[in-house]
């Protein structure tokens, strides 16, 4: 972003990630389970993007997909693009996705033991890190990642430089990932579930140090998670997932403020201290292997009318400022003002 020229074919404003109707489908002993169907989204340079929704819905397997993470087979993707700075992704071979993963994409898992060699020291893991994408040498690399260890706020880390990961508690552990991930610069980070593992203390600490970081190195930050707090706290935007479809998208403020389709609003009604106290959504996702017709929140939606369980999933209909949601009531036959007229001091505060 600290370019200042301009020419014909600036890319600026060009998403650094873009996600085109993407479905990805999984082979399994029942038959085939599509986990996400036809996901759209952008991320946007140096900005902060929060996947939510329930365990199941797709946010997994979405981050997975973009760098081809998920396991291919019994995954499949089916359709769609997945563009970085305009080039498809999709279908890059093995070896060219690895150059892009780290360097350019970089990935921090729910459970930092995964992310770590336990017989290397985590100094070695990081200079590797910076090795392999950097031609630097021992010493530039030593000295870049204590910087690194420093950074993400390892206390003493010239010193911690020479431990291993089973010295570090699981917090410690995750900020070494953090590190890990930072040593090549990457555009993007996605984070899936980074803090779930993690004591509610750590959570907090952690999710500072990626504001800090982000603040620090520009980078965009793709961040999964189910905690709404989470997501109010970092995120400049929201895709709001549920069974493999994007139900609503749009700014942090505004899906806040303004939930527009009933399954975010459903959501956040789960909220502490937002409508009613401990409601719970009932039912439960759809069948993936056999999804039903129409809108697949339909079967829980308090709003639902026949047409929902007909047809597909409702486009994203704009609802304004560039929010959009997936719902009738919002296409040229809906009245959206009938669905938060029930909703205690629905919108009101915020
Ligand atoms: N390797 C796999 N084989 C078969 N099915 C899979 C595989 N990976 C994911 N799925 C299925 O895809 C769907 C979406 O899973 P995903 O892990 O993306 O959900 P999620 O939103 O990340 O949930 P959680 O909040 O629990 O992490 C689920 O039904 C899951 O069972
Ligand atoms: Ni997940």
């Amino acid at each position: 972003m600290s370019q200042q020229q301009e020419t014909a074919d600036d890319t600026r404003y060009e998403p650094l990630l873009s996600v085109r109707n993407l479905t990805v489908e999984f082979e399994t002993d029942r038959g085939r389970l599509r986990a996400i169907d036809g996901i759209d989204f952008d991320v946007q340079r140096g900005e902060t993007v929060c996947i939510v929704g329930e365990s199941g819905s797709g946010k997994t397997v979405t981050a997975e997909t973009i760098t081809k993470l998920i396991p291919m087979p019994p995954g499949q993707i089916t359709s769609g693009e997945v563009f970085l700075d305009g080039r498809d992704l999709v279908p890059l071979s093995e070896r060219d996705l690895r150059a892009i993963r780290g360097a350019r994409i970089a990935h921090v898992f729910q459970n930092p033991e995964d992310a770590l060699n336990h017989c290397f020291t985590v100094g070695w893991q990081i200079r590797e890190a910076i090795q392999t994408h950097d031609d630097v040498g021992d010493t530039a690399a030593r000295e870049r990642a204590i910087t690194l260890l420093d950074q993400v706020g390892i206390p003493d880390a010239a010193t911690r430089y020479d431990d291993y990961p089973h010295e570090f508690s699981g917090g410690m552990k995750q900020r070494v990932v953090i590190a890990m991930a930072l040593a090549a610069t990457p555009d993007l980070l996605i984070a899936d579930e980074p803090t779930t593992a993690l004591d509610v203390t750590i959570q907090a600490q952690l999710l500072d140090l990626f504001d800090s970081l982000q603040q620090e190195y520009g980078m965009a930050i793709l961040l999964i998670t189910h905690d709404l707090g989470v997501a109010a706290e970092l995120a400049d935007r929201m895709v709001v997932l549920y069974a493999g479809k994007v139900m609503e998208r749009g700014s942090v403020y505004d899906v806040f403020d303004r939930p527009a389709h009933p399954y975010t609003q459903a959501l956040f009604d789960c909220l502490p201290g937002r409508g009613w106290a401990l409601r719970t959504i009932e039912g439960r996702l759809p069948d993936l292997y056999h999804p039903p017709a129409g809108c697949r929140f339909a079967s829980r939606c308090e709003y639902a009318r026949a047409e929902c369980s007909t047809g597909d999933q409702p486009p994203l209909y704009d609802v304004g400022n560039g929010q959009a949601a997936s719902c009738v009531y919002y296409g040229p036959d809906g009245d959206p003002a009938a669905l938060r007229n029930d909703r205690p001091g629905g919108d009101a505060d915020g």
